[in-house]
């Protein structure tokens, strides 16, 4: 599509993007985090848009379970081999999120680069790193983490596969004790892995030391079967992702080797003598790794939902506003506008958050390289919370944009179900959000309880900050609408922590008390991951070097998410004092002036996100606008349509027809 060829363009669209005050390029860098990046992005996505391997032949809804699963695999083949083509010169592991929407529904490769490789990295030792790591990234093996079992998800301590070292032969024993141990559910388990880690409890010289990972072979890597004493297998279809092969793994008394441990942080030596790490907790650091990730693809996910969302209310005409006049853009109204612009928002507010804490985590884990490993739970625990409020924001903002596009935003072909799908799941992978979510909990009431100990911590810092609760800002700007949600967070901390003590003082212990108190230490986790994702949003956009326009519209949507927030949890604000009734009123009055003031940028603003047609995937939302033809062209792919009479008629519905006659 040439964008500057307003001839093929929809008139709404035309006279949208004429409204535009801003800089549409400056905000793409942003978005990107820099033109250097934009220009890379494009230049990758130029290499896949116009390779026709990454054509579907019919759309993939049509095809089955097994055709889905071989063409996206196809695609996936085809796509780490053009990226490791050295003349290309990209490193796939850099430029993740340049590739999102080329493969449609679920990678079967996807583990094997989020984790698969990435716990070779950080739970390998050089030697191991020489043997396997080489050898993935060529991707001569191929790789998944196994670690979810069907007893066991979320308390990873419950695992049941076990390890046990025979120091007769310095092998280990892989042993799938019970029906509930059975592996189930990593990602390209199924059919395309030939290894995968494996999380299993290590035993030695009679003793359990709790889930470590060691790395399996499971297929020969000539026949790709799989191998004696193994049972590998697909789980079946899901809610999305149905072009992946999730699967399931038992081992009957299956033999590694000793140094198929990962023995980066802890080893067991030859004579069977466990050598412990660090941090007990250094073994969960490829979840840690992939939940930072996950806010930067939520963030993806919510881009893709929103441009089509905001593009289609523009071109789209229903009812009136004015009785008699024409039908206006569904845009124009405003329970529209609610809808979509703070999932824009939302956007911003994620992308600022998750190189945050990427920042933060590249410095983590230098040092951890000189053994420092202070700001271990500081890192899980902003990692847990963002991971769960990027996906639960992301998952919802999907949905509402869904839902703005009435009944056209239903079907596949709008491309919103599959993001819904492939956004939800995220809720769930990777730490369920309510168990990441009483881990922030935890770190917060334990370092209430320790204000005046200096651990570094900063993002906990203002829980020792007992003056500002009296102190209730009157004024209105984005630091003491910040600030604001710094007291909430900080008076349901104290709330829990008194309500937590008082059971205890009542002579209940202290696990009981923690359950009980549980829905409202899940309300600190998130007014907590909040606060953070505000502030970062508020003084990033605070401190950029901007042009005017680009700064003006930041700054409104900035603005925009924290009212926006603050009205879905009012009580809260209110409760603590933070703000008034009648403050919370003006609020939501100006909620309403900003949602006039962005609605003219909105097209614009999405068009910033730069998401190509052809990897946006949607009826909905091309550039052009062109939305009905598109619907009409694609209903026509569909295989009932082949024939005017399809042969189920004659089968079913005219005996039935007849049956009374
Ligand atoms: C890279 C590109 C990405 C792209 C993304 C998209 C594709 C992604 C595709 C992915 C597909 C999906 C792939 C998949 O889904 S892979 C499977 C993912 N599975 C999970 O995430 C399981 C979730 N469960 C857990 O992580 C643990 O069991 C939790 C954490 C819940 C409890 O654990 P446990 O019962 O053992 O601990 P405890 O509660 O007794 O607490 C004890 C202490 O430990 C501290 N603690 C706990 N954890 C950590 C930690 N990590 N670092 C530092 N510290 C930690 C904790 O604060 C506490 O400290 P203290 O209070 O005592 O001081
Ligand atoms: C699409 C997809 C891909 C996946 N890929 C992989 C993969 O590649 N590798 C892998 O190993 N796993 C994978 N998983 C598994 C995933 O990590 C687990 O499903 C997840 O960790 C949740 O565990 P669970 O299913 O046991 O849920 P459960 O823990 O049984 O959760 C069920 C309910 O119990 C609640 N609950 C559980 N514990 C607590 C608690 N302590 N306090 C309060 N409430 C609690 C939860 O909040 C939830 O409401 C995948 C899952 C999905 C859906």
């Amino acid at each position: 599509m040439d964008k500057n060829n307003e001839r093929e363009c929809n008139e709404d669209l035309i006279r949208e993007r004429r409204k535009c005050n801003f800089n549409i390029e400056e905000l793409t860098n942003i978005v990107d985090g820099g033109k250097a990046r934009t220009a890379r992005r494009r230049e990758i996505q130029r290499l896949l848009i116009n390779d026709p391997e990454f054509l579907d032949e019919i759309p993939q809804d049509y095809m089955s379970h097994e055709d889905r699963y071989s063409n996206e695999l196809r695609k996936s083949a085809h796509l780490m081999q053009k990226l490791a083509d050295q003349e290309s010169g990209h490193d796939i592991h850099q430029d993740i999120g340049a590739l999102t929407g080329i493969l449609k529904d679920g990678n079967p490769l996807m583990v094997h680069l989020s984790m698969f490789i990435p716990a070779i990295l950080g739970q390998a030792n050089s030697e191991q790193q020489e043997k396997w790591l080489g050898r993935s990234l060529r991707n001569e093996i191929i790789g998944t983490y196994a670690q979810t079992e069907l007893g066991h998800g979320t308390f990873v301590r419950g695992l049941e596969t076990r390890a046990t070292y025979d120091p007769t032969v310095e092998e280990f024993v892989l042993h799938t004790p019970t029906i509930t141990a059975t592996k189930w559910w990593p990602g390209g388990l199924g059919k395309t892995c030939n290894y995968c880690v494996v999380m299993a409890q290590l035993y030695t010289q009679g003793r359990c030391y709790g889930p470590h990972p060691f790395i399996v072979q499971l297929r020969d890597e000539e026949t790709h079967r799989s191998l004696p004493g193994i049972t590998l297998g697909e789980i079946g279809p899901r809610l999305g992702l149905n072009s992946n092969d999730n699967g399931f793994l038992k081992f009957e008394n299956h033999r590694i080797p000793r140094t198929n441990m990962l023995m980066k942080h802890s080893q067991v030596l030859k004579d069977g003598t466990y050598v412990k790490p660090l941090h007990n907790k250094l073994s969960y650091g490829t979840m840690m790794l992939v939940r930072v990730g996950i806010v930067g693809a939520c963030s993806r996910s919510l881009q893709y939902a929103v441009t089509i969302a905001t593009r289609y209310s523009a071109v789209r005409h229903q009812s009136e506003i004015v009785p008699g006049q024409p039908e206006p853009q569904i845009l124009d109204y405003q329970t529209q506008q609610y809808k979509v612009i703070p999932q824009i928002a939302s956007v911003f507010a994620l992308i600022f958050s998750a190189r945050s804490l990427s920042k933060i985590q590249s410095s983590v884990t230098a040092k951890l390289k000189d053994g420092n490993t202070d700001l271990l739970p500081e890192l899980h625990s902003l990692s847990s919370g963002l991971k769960a409020l990027s996906s639960s924001d992301a998952s919802w903002g999907v949905e509402v944009c869904r839902l703005a596009c009435g009944g056209h935003g239903y079907l596949a072909s709008s491309n919103l179900p599959r993001t819904y799908t492939g956004t939800t799941c995220a809720i769930t992978y990777e730490g369920e959000n309510t168990v990441l979510l009483l881990q922030v909990a935890r770190y917060l009431i334990k370092s209430y309880r320790s204000i005046g100990k200096e651990t570094g911590a900063s993002s906990v810092s203002y829980l020792a900050d007992q003056t500002s609760l009296a102190s209730s800002s009157s004024s209105f700007s984005n630091k003491a609408l910040v600030q604001a949600f710094k007291l909430s967070a900080l008076s349901l901390v104290a709330e829990a922590e008194a309500r937590l003590q008082k059971l205890c003082d009542m002579g209940q212990e202290f696990y009981h008390a923690w359950n009980y108190c549980s829905v409202l230490l899940l309300k600190c986790a998130e007014a907590h991951t909040r606060y953070y994702i505000c502030e970062k949003y508020e003084q990033t956009v605070d401190s950029l070097k901007a042009s005017e326009g680009v700064k003006n519209v930041l700054q409104s949507l900035c603005r925009l998410y924290l009212i926006y927030h603050i009205t879905l949890t009012h009580g809260d604000f209110l409760k603590c004092g933070a703000l008034t009734p009648r403050n919370i009123a003006v609020l939501e009055g100006e909620m309403c002036d900003l949602l006039a003031v962005l609605r003219p940028q909105a097209v614009s603003i999405v068009d910033a996100f730069d998401i190509p047609d052809e990897l946006l995937g949607s009826t909905l939302g091309c550039w052009d606008g062109n939305v009905y033809q598109r619907l009409y062209d694609e209903a026509l792919k569909s295989p009932l349509n082949k024939t005017d009479v399809p042969d189920a008629y004659y089968k079913y519905l005219l005996p039935l027809m007849k049956s009374s006659l």
